[in-house]
């Protein structure tokens, strides 16, 4: 992934490659653990040289045996491909975004990658939902979609969108940044900006762009995810879809309705937050087929 400094609005990192693993304490100082997903740990760390902190993801991959076969039912690369393709998707497909988190180095050893990323407070949007109001809840929600609409513009789906993959900048919860591209999506296709004169075809073979995960990763996605965090936000609290229950007809007619503390609330928001709510929320409250994003974006509550 070699840099093209000049290019864009931001010149692409070089991947520095380490003999072993312990030499990533050459860089960097791990100070402390952030978070564990499924595939590795992310550590807040200090840059060993200007003492900048960070928050670095450290994936480990599987070693591929020479000659490994792809099968329809194991793909002994997939691990590597998922890596790849996360570090391909904030290095060079995506330009800079204020709201999406940003990429600040990448190291790699023979089984281990290090994912260098900008450090947020340890506050996610479930710590914002308690406390936002008509004016913050609008502002957020709409640094969310904004960012959900460059990078789809951009042809990426984040296909992750929750609670927890949405940090905030400092304790403030002000400024929102969107992390965890682990499970993104490139479609070529649905690509209306090209970064810095970006090829896929030098980047990804075609088929590990169209295989049966792909294909069924739709932009509808995300935009059902922006609807359940609008639905939260509305709510002030994180709403389980598990504990959601959304009454049918039958226990509707007979005044069942949903869990009160799930309920928008109405003395808070405008008028126009549960107009929204109506476009995109989940289905009890929607009144039809969700729109597309530019239709979110240009909608009176975010205009
Ligand atoms: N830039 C960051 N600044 C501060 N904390 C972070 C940052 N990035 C990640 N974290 C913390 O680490 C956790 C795991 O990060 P991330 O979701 O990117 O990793 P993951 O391995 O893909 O996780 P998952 O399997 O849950 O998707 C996050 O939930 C968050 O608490």
């Amino acid at each position: 992934m070699a840099g093209r400094a000049g290019e864009g609005n931001h010149a692409f990192l070089r991947v520095k490659f380490l003999k072993n693993n312990g030499e990533i304490n050459n860089y960097y100082r791990c100070l402390d653990v952030l978070g564990e997903g499924a595939y590795g740990k992310t550590h807040e760390v200090e840059h060993v040289s200007n003492g900048r902190r960070y928050a670095m993801k450290v994936q480990r991959f599987e070693r591929v045996a020479p000659g490994a076969v792809v099968t329809p039912w194991n793909d002994p690369y997939g691990d590597v491909k998922r890596i790849y393709k996360e570090m391909v998707i904030l290095n060079v497909i995506l330009p800079r975004h204020r709201n999406i988190i940003e990429l600040k180095d990448l190291l790699m050893s023979v089984d281990t990658v290090y994912i260098v990323l900008e450090l947020c407070a340890s506050k996610c949007l479930s710590h914002f939902y308690p406390i936002a109001q008509n004016r913050s809840g609008r502002r957020i929600f709409k640094q969310i979609v904004e960012a959900t609409h460059f990078i789809h513009q951009h042809g990426v789906l984040h296909m992750d969108l929750h609670s927890e993959n949405i940090l905030f900048a400092d304790d403030t919860m002000t400024e929102s940044k969107i992390i965890d591209f682990g499970l993104a999506v490139y479609k070529p296709a649905l690509a209306v900006k090209v970064h810095a004169n970006f090829k896929h075809r030098e980047w990804f073979n075609i088929d590990d762009l169209s295989c049966l995960h792909e294909d069924l990763s739709v932009p509808q996605e995300d935009i059902r995810a922006l609807g359940h965090i609008l639905h939260c936000i509305l709510a002030g609290t994180d709403v389980y879809p598990g504990e959601f229950e959304q009454p049918g007809a039958i226990g509707e007619a007979e005044g069942e309705g949903v869990t009160p503390d799930y309920m928008p609330r109405m003395h808070i928001f405008d008028r126009k937050a549960k107009d929204l709510l109506e476009l995109i929320g989940p289905e009890y409250f929607r009144r039809g087929a969700l729109p597309t994003i530019d239709k979110v974006l240009t909608h009176p509550w975010l205009a």
